[in-house]
């Protein structure tokens, strides 16, 4: 393959640059479930993927190495588990970038699922930096809306509506970040694909506003499009930053760019994670409707893992967003240890050991 030449420097600037396709996306928006459909129909790219994890368990990768599919290899997941980009750029993510193109077998295509709560800008301006320029550009940004939850108004957009309830009440306020990121990653985005749409009685009004929020010509496009929209957009994003919202807010007239720790204001901080490890239980059933309460009695956003069955050799995969858990058997334990794990993702503040309690309790009511 041509891009495995020219190792001493001598490329044009253009030539050989790999895609980057980096996919973003609330809590739950349907991210992993895009990428999974990526790397099922890569139709011979090789395809390196980059997992920005939320917390500290590996739930997603865990979720992706558990799909089974020949392309999907063990060795082109790499993952970041240090939480937010924005704020482990130049100590995880380039040195990162440098390896993994340092690598004989370059991947033709590079794709980067943010965590949900991670602002797109900063992941894209790292592609402008020095030593990775030259070598990677930003093919698109893919952000992925979760259709009912917006339209339920979950994740607000609308800014007038915003700032009168702010005049309203000043104690409103975590709230703000919410709408801020959501504003952010559309000001970023290449394509905005509108997941869940069979949830919906008609998505065209959704469709409508997103398509006014997003920069002029980016598409909005409903459910899972095909491979070859999703990657060669051909974007080069990491020239193009002024267009996409970078100085919306926070220190817009700071001349110094590479001051990373001036816009942590961003609200990660908002939000908490911890992992609950789950002994095997015997009814799955009585397990998701118990995680549905305890999601529902305590505010969680977002709650994902997998569950050890009694009798059943496969894991059972938990996925909630909002009040909705979904569950299925998606691979055998194999060597693993027979136990769960979960990860919960909330707004700070979440009562750990209420909630750690509460899932526990599906343990002893199972027995
Ligand atoms: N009904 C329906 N469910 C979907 C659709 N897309 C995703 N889901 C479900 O929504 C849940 C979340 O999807 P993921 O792909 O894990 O979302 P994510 O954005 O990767 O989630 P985080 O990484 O936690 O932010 C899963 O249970 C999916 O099966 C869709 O188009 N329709």
């Amino acid at each position: 393959m041509a891009l495995t030449q020219g190792s001493t420097g001598a490329a044009s600037p253009r030539a050989g640059r790999i895609p980057a396709t980096i996919v973003t996306g609330f809590l739950g928006a349907g991210k992993t479930t895009l990428i999974r459909h990526l790397l099922a129909n890569a139709n011979g790219r090789r395809i390196a993927l980059i997992i920005n994890e939320f917390g500290d368990l590996g739930v997603d990768g865990e979720i992706l190495r558990g799909c089974g599919d020949a392309t999907c290899r063990e060795e082109d997941i790499v993952e970041l588990s240090n939480g937010c980009i924005c704020c482990t750029v130049a100590d995880d993510f380039l040195p990162m970038m440098e390896t993994l193109l340092a690598r004989p077998d370059r991947p033709d295509h590079i794709v980067i699922e943010t965590s949900g709560l991670a602002l797109p800008q900063p992941l894209v301006r790292a592609f402008a930096w020095p030593g990775i320029a030259t070598k990677v550009t930003v093919d698109g940004v893919i952000v992925l809306v979760d259709g009912p939850a917006v339209e339920a108004g979950r994740f607000a957009h609308d800014h007038a509506a915003l700032e009168a309830q702010r005049e309203a009440d000043d104690s409103i306020d975590h709230e703000t970040p919410l709408s801020e990121l959501f504003d952010d990653q559309l000001a970023c985005a290449d394509m905005i694909v509108v997941s869940k749409t069979d949830l919906m009685d008609d998505a065209g009004p959704l469709t409508a506003r997103l398509t006014a929020a997003a920069r002029p010509g980016v598409s909005v496009v409903k459910g899972t499009p095909p491979v070859d929209v999703l990657l060669g957009m051909g974007a080069g994003a990491e020239g193009d930053m002024e267009a996409r919202g970078e100085v919306h807010h926070h220190h817009h007239d700071d001349d110094d760019e590479e001051d990373h720790h001036h816009e942590h204001e961003h609200g990660h901080d908002e939000f908490e994670s911890f992992v609950v490890d789950l002994p095997e239980v015997s009814d799955p059933k009585a397990l998701t409707s118990r995680l549905a309460e305890v999601i529902a009695a305590h505010g969680i956003l977002r709650l994902k893992g997998f569950a050890a069955i009694t009798g059943k050799p496969m894991r059972l995969a938990i996925q909630a967003v909002g009040p909705r858990v979904d569950s299925y058997f998606d691979r055998p334990f194999g060597a693993d240890p027979r136990a769960g794990r979960l990860v919960v993702i909330g707004l700070s503040g979440l009562d750990r050991a209420a909630i750690t309690k509460a899932i526990a309790g599906e343990r002893a009511e199972a027995a």
